[in-house]
């Protein structure tokens, strides 16, 4: 058994997985998403360069990715800290800071802000999608690469002491690139090695949560123990949402405040309002899937903190758990969702 056993490790060292609370699964406190920049419009393109603004919030709403400096969440530490400090007032214990190799992760600022704010912070191991990846990163073999993802578990990332208690968000595009397959193989081979956490970012296809899990599986991964998020984006017909969750992965609906028009990445999806991300959850709950459903708001452009008028990292604890409770969720099933499904997801083996 190794020292990581039954402990829950974050930014700060380990803590007993009972202290964590009420837990957000999936965001993102300090990162660049530059490599996912969507040029505007031709008749919009002096949007790209506009500040942030009361006039332009709404288009920023509805084209989060065509704004350069709307990419940058790395220039807002102070205004993260003061939503934590918030996030906290409002009953929240723990986050995950899914911040990976390629989206500029950022471990100092992630220990600084836990211990100014007293949240729980799990920064996250491993590599975003394909894009992301250095020429380095694409020579590596399988082997190298989940030494360099356990590395970061039990030493420390980024030539630090500061340990990742989770493996991902590990990125795929669609179709999967032969450099994000080795990085699937690798992390579920330091998962069976760590007996650790893992988090995935699927491919912008209903076909590609289902392919990942099979990549994980022939490597010995421990799909029981891996989160597939995205899917409100991902898998929206009913029928093929519970066929993905026969296979045994935590459910993760983690763009709670997203509501968009056109979804630039994949303009088939029609992306979902919080009210049906709500009924969802409620239709997951009824067919007895309350052990495996996580959620969380995935904050990852500026235009969703609450400087800039949007929803912050409270908004679920604020706005949706209440919603939940009027959509026949119980208040037994949301501590599930909130509390009792992150701890045993984080919980090393
Ligand atoms: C940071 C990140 O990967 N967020 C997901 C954005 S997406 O549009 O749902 O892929």
């Amino acid at each position: 058994m190794s020292e990581l056993s039954g402990a829950v490790q974050t930014v700060l060292g380990l803590i007993d997985p009972g202290q964590l609370g009420r837990t957000m699964t999936h965001e993102h406190l300090t990162m660049s998403f530059e490599c996912c920049y969507f040029p505007p419009a031709p008749d919009e393109e002096s949007m790209a360069k506009a500040p942030i603004e009361m006039k332009n919030l709404f288009w920023l709403k509805q084209n989060p990715y065509s704004n350069h400096e709307n990419l940058l969440l790395n220039q807002e530490i102070e205004a993260v800290k003061e939503e934590l400090l918030a996030y906290r007032q409002a009953g929240g214990g723990a986050i995950v800071e899914n911040t990976t190799t390629g989206i500029s992760r950022d471990v100092h600022t992630l220990k600084k802000l836990a211990q100014e704010t007293g949240v729980h912070i799990i920064a996250g191991a491993g590599f975003y999608v394909d894009d992301t990846h250095s020429e380095e990163t694409r020579k590596m073999t399988v082997e190298k690469l989940s030494d360099v993802i356990i590395t970061e578990v039990l030493h420390g990332a980024d030539g630090s002491d500061i340990r990742c208690g989770v493996i991902g968000e590990i990125g795929t595009s669609w179709p999967i690139t032969d450099s994000e397959k080795k990085v699937l193989q690798a992390t579920a081979h330091a998962q069976t090695q760590l007996g650790c956490p893992v988090i995935i970012h699927p491919g912008r296809n209903a076909a590609a949560p289902e392919a990942v899990v099979r990549i994980l599986q022939e490597a010995g991964g421990d799909i029981g123990k891996t989160v597939m998020s995205h899917l409100d984006r991902t898998i929206l017909d009913k029928g093929e949402l519970l066929e993905f969750a026969k296979m045994g992965s935590y459910l993760e609906y983690d763009l709670f405040g997203t509501e968009m028009l056109n979804y630039p990445f994949n303009l088939k999806v029609d992306m979902p309002s919080d009210n049906q991300r709500v009924q969802t959850l409620a239709y997951l709950v009824a067919e007895g899937y309350e052990d495996k459903i996580i959620i969380a708001h995935d904050i990852h452009t500026k235009n969703r903190l609450t400087k800039y008028g949007g929803h912050g990292y409270s908004y679920i604890l604020k706005n949706i758990v209440p919603k939940m409770l009027t959509r026949g969720i119980t208040e037994n099933q949301v501590n599930k969702i909130l509390i009792d499904n992150p701890r045993k997801w984080l919980t090393f083996k």
